[in-house]
Order: C-alpha cells, then structure tokens, then sequence
C-alpha cells in the first residue's frame, strides 16, 4: 500500500507523516461489513427517450427493463457530463476517462481540457519546463504536432491546436508539421474536412508569420496511432511509420486530397478508419518525417489512446515494433499521460492530481478487490478508476483480470464483444469468496455504439443485458449487494438529436445523422440484492447527484461510512425498517 501521508515542508525539507488512522474508514451503523458487492460498470448507456433511435429501447433487455419497473426507489437517473465530472461546461459530453475518475474517486475533479484551457489562457503553459524543452527546436528545426483533430473535447480540442502553434510561431518557431488523426467518433462522422479546412487556414495564418508550417501526415483514429491498451501495436506502428518515417501506402499533395481520393477509392470509408497517408511535395519526398533535433508535441490531453505512441516516442527501450533508427527527439504530451511511469518526461501541463481514490480506501479497509474488463476498456476500471495510477494498491488484496479483446475489427462486426465472458468470470470471483468488491466494466454499448450501426448496437445491448442476469445471479447466490451504473450514454441515442425537442435532426436530404459520439444524457444507477439491508434507499434530496455520488455509496455498502471528503452517499435509511 502506498501514499495517504501528510506532506509538509519543515525548514526547507519535505516532510511525509503517514497518520496510522489517516485511512481508517468509520463503520456505518446499519450496513454491516462482510458483504460481498458487485459493481456493474455499463460503458456508454444512457437514459434518452424510447424510440426506434435508441439502440437500448429496442434492444430486448428484459433484466434491466424488470430492476427498473419493480423497485423505483432503487432506480435514479445521474449526470455523467459537464461540469458533474470536471469538464469545463455543461455542453461537454461525458467520457470514460472522467466517468471512470469520478466514479472512482468519489469527487470531482478539473480534467484534462479545463487545466488546458487554463493554462493557455493564462500564458502559464509558455513559462512551464516542458515548454521550454521544446523550444530548443523552434530556430534551426522543425516542431511536429500529433494528435485527435476535432473539437470532441474527449481527448484533444482543435482550439488548443490552434493556441498552441500560434503560441509557438510567436515564440520564434520556424517550422511546424501536423500530424492529423481523423476523428468522426466524437464528432459527426464525415466531419474531417470541416477540421482539415480550419487548420489549413491557421496554417496560412501562421505562415504569414514567418513560419513554414503546414500538414504532414493522417490517417483516422482508429486505424493509426490512438490504440489503447496494447490491444494492437500495429496501430502505432502504421502512425510511427507515416509520422517519423514518412512512410505510407497512401501520398498526396494535401489532406484535402488525401480525404477526397480515399474516399472515392471506398465510399464507406468513415473518418475514424482511414489508412494511413502522407503529405509529399512536387519532388514526391514526405514534406514532414520527424529528424533529428526536431520537437515533437502530442497535444491530446487524454492518455489512454496516447500512452503507446508516448512509449515509442519516449522510451529508450522499446521492443514493441522495430523503430528503425530512432531519430533525436525533443518529445512532450499535452498532459503527462501515466505519472507513475513518468510517460512522457516532459509534458506542457501538469495533469490533475487524483488521490484517496475509493479502491486505496478500500484495500486500507481490508476490502479485497476484484476487477476485470476486456482489454479495450481494461484501464478503465483498474487505471482510471483508481485516479490515473498504474498498478495495483495491493498485491496480496487486490486481483485485476484482463479479458483479450478481439482485434483488427469494427465492434459492429462482434457486437457481443467478451461481455459474457467477463460475466462469468465475475460470478466466479465473487462466488469464490476471495472478494468482497467485485467490479467490472461491459463495454458494448459504447464499443458498438461508436461504430453508428445501429442493428449491431442491439446486438450488444441485448448482450450486455444477458451479462447483467449471469452476474446478478451470482450475487443472489451469495446474498450480496449490487450496483449498476454507467460512465456516460452512448448506446441510447444513434441519431442526432435537437437538443431542446429531442427530436431526430433531418439534414437537406431529407435524411437522419448518424450519431457515433457519446451523449449528454444521464445515466441509470440501480441497487439492490438480498444482501442490502431492507430499508436503504435512494435519497430524494440529491436531484442532481453524479457519478462522484457513487463511490460513497458502495463505501457504505462495504459496511463504512465514507470518506468526509467524498461527494454524499445517494443512499438513505428508512428508520421504520430497522
Ligand atoms: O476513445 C474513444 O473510444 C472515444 O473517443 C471515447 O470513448 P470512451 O470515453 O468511452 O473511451
Ligand atoms: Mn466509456
Ligand atoms: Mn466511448
């Protein structure tokens, strides 16, 4: 177990008290300890109105449909974006990687876009030490620019890009290359060229002051580079080899033409899986490989799709695909995306501090813990939930278990992804007796739901649904306790929406969008199983409660009030019960 000390400075030294009590939890007067409680992550399952749109209402899932009709005092609604999870406004739809903080760690935290913002704004980002390491570029060589180009505000903005390059270009840079990720997953799909068209006229902004700047590389988000996990190095590698090496099946003179010819060549080619390419100049030569002495700057604020390029651009050791020759780089991420690793070393902001997360509390409290999910959201529940820490709190208490994810494909072409799987490996876990805290995240609704296609978004629905029955099975089995929840909506809604009617958007042609992205809805949490005591409830004081509101409630579960710090249980007791 680590950290939970009191740091202070006495006469210039740093001092660490570690409080033997600072992490004893106090025990709840009606929930008793020892109960075994699982907890039901739904990745991407909103509540929206029940339409022919909304892949989880058509979807048969008679399990949820029963926990919501039988016990209403049991079922609520809570938010899962804006500023409800750290996000800087109420238009921010959530995301996993703040749904998971905050259902983790049990308060609210500024995120990575709002410490972005802030630190743009103020000028603090140009007076920083990662800043100024990649300013030994800007007379002499050239800085690159990797990263999500879309204002989706889940792993990077296009704003920021913009404030950034401008901020370099006025800080004496005189050579920049964009490396674009296309995204049409958190944006519409087919938007990229609405992006590519605002950076080309940054660009040209920025090249009316003295610098040469333009686009180097592309290729969509999910075919290059944003891999997360491990699930598939061959990702990286097609980035790496487009962006360092100026490799590519594919060259044109523009991204323009690169989006326009490729999509000739495969009219059902979507922005999140476009192949790689490489912008070349008259002379047919990559205008933009990364050499020695250049900058190079990955400028999402999100980690979990940047961590793998960060190590094949960070790391001296690196076996996960051959490199080449290793150009000498200055390399920084917007954020620095894994602190206990030190990924990347150098870094433009500091990313937010997360500690005293629920799953340290617990292991402290002697809570044995169990998590599992399949690997594309396996750091979710394990990484993210536990405040952006890799590793475990506890060895002896604690197991975490990685079910592989396919690869290679589109989710739609599997929409049943390992749900099943990860169910019967929960049932296992808690029926063995080995844990007292059994948690999982169930990936399809959201997996699937980014792919647009609504028939295989059903599929995963109603597979997510038979999951939930294995798992809350086993929990009556042992006469534990459950929780169900999501990080944030996703499924529920596969069309855009106007946002005041609710109502289905129909463009000139006569046609609904496609929605990939997530929503802005509010998730369901559910509770409930023979092990939680009759008369424990929801409050009705907390309309507006969000998923930092969960993990006290779980505490309590656990037999303990929770941490005075914590957002507020959602739950009650009703005194005539006892
Ligand atoms: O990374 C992704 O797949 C999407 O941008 C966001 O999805 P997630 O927040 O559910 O991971
Ligand atoms: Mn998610
Ligand atoms: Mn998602």
């Amino acid at each position: 177990m680590t950290g939970g000390g009191l740091n202070f400075e006495l006469r210039g030294k740093k001092i660490t008290f570690e409080h033997p009590h600072r992490w004893k939890l106090r025990h709840h007067p009606v929930m008793r300890r020892g109960k075994r409680v699982m907890i039901i992550i739904l990745d991407g399952w909103g509540e929206q109105i029940a339409d022919e749109y909304n892949g989880i209402h058509v979807a048969a899932t008679p399990t949820m449909d029963e926990l919501k009709k039988t016990a209403p005092d049991r079922w609520r609604l809570l938010r899962a974006h804006g500023l409800s999870v750290g996000l800087p406004s109420w238009e921010d739809m959530g995301n996993s990687e703040v749904g998971h903080n905050a259902l983790g760690a049990g308060r609210i935290f500024t995120q990575g876009a709002g410490l972005v913002d802030v630190a743009l704004s103020s000028g603090k980002l140009y007076e920083g030490a990662g800043f100024k390491y990649i300013m030994s570029a800007f007379a002499k060589n050239t800085v690159h620019f990797m990263g999500l180009l879309s204002d989706g505000g889940v792993h990077s903005r296009s704003d920021q890009l913009s404030l950034l390059m401008k901020g370099c270009a006025e800080r004496g840079a005189k050579r920049m290359r964009v490396h674009i990720l296309l995204d049409g997953r958190d944006v519409a799909p087919g938007s990229a060229p609405k992006y590519i068209d605002i950076l080309e006229k940054d660009l040209a902004g920025i090249r009316k002051m003295g610098c040469d700047a333009m686009i180097a590389s592309g290729g969509g988000r999910m075919a290059v580079t944003m891999d997360r996990y491990e699930n598939d190095w061959g990702v990286v590698k097609k980035g790496w080899d487009a962006q360092v090496k100026g490799e590519a099946p594919h060259k044109f003179p523009t991204a323009g033409d690169a989006l326009k010819k490729l999509k000739e060549a495969d009219a059902k080619l979507d922005d999140q899986y476009f192949p790689p390419f490489v912008i070349v100049g008259s002379d047919g030569k990559p205008v933009g490989p990364i050499l020695d002495n250049d900058a190079v700057v990955s400028f999402n604020f999100r980690a979990d799709r940047m961590v793998m390029a960060a190590k094949a651009f960070d790391l001296e050791k690196f076996d996960k695909f051959d490199r080449g020759k290793m150009p000498k780089i200055k390399y920084a991420g917007m954020l620095q995306y894994d602190a206990d690793l030190d990924l990347p070393k150098h870094f433009l902001v500091a990313p937010p501090l997360i500690e005293k997360t629920s799953g340290e509390y617990l292991v402290h409290n002697y809570v044995r813990t169990w998590a599992c999910s399949e690997t594309v959201k396996f750091g979710h529940v394990t990484f993210v939930w536990n405040g952006n820490r890799s590793g475990m709190f506890s060895s002896s208490l604690e197991k975490y278990v990685e079910i592989p994810s396919d690869k290679g494909i589109a989710f739609n072409e599997k929409p049943e992804m390992k749900a099943i799987a990860i169910a019967e490996k929960a049932k296992e876990a808690l029926l063995s007796g080995k844990f007292d805290h059994v948690r999982v995240n169930i990936a399809n609704g959201d997996m699937v739901g980014h792919t647009g296609d609504p028939k295989a978004t059903v599929i995963g629905c109603e597979t997510v649904d038979k999951a939930v029955k294995i798992m809350l099975d086993a929990v009556e089995e042992v006469k534990g306790i459950f929780l169900i929840t999501a990080d944030h909506g996703n499924a529920e809604d596969m069309v855009k929406r106007n946002l005041k009617t609710g109502k289905p958007v129909v463009n000139k042609q006569g046609k609904t969008e496609v929605l990939t992205s997530h929503t802005c809805n509010p998730v369901p949490c559910i509770i409930g199983g023979p092990g939680l005591a009759k008369g424990v409830r929801f409050r009705k004081d907390l309309p507006e409660a969000g998923l930092a509101n969960v993990a006290s409630t779980f505490i309590n579960f656990h037999g303990f009030h929770a941490p005075w710090d914590y957002e507020p249980t959602l739950v009650e007791y009703d005194e005539k019960e006892k």
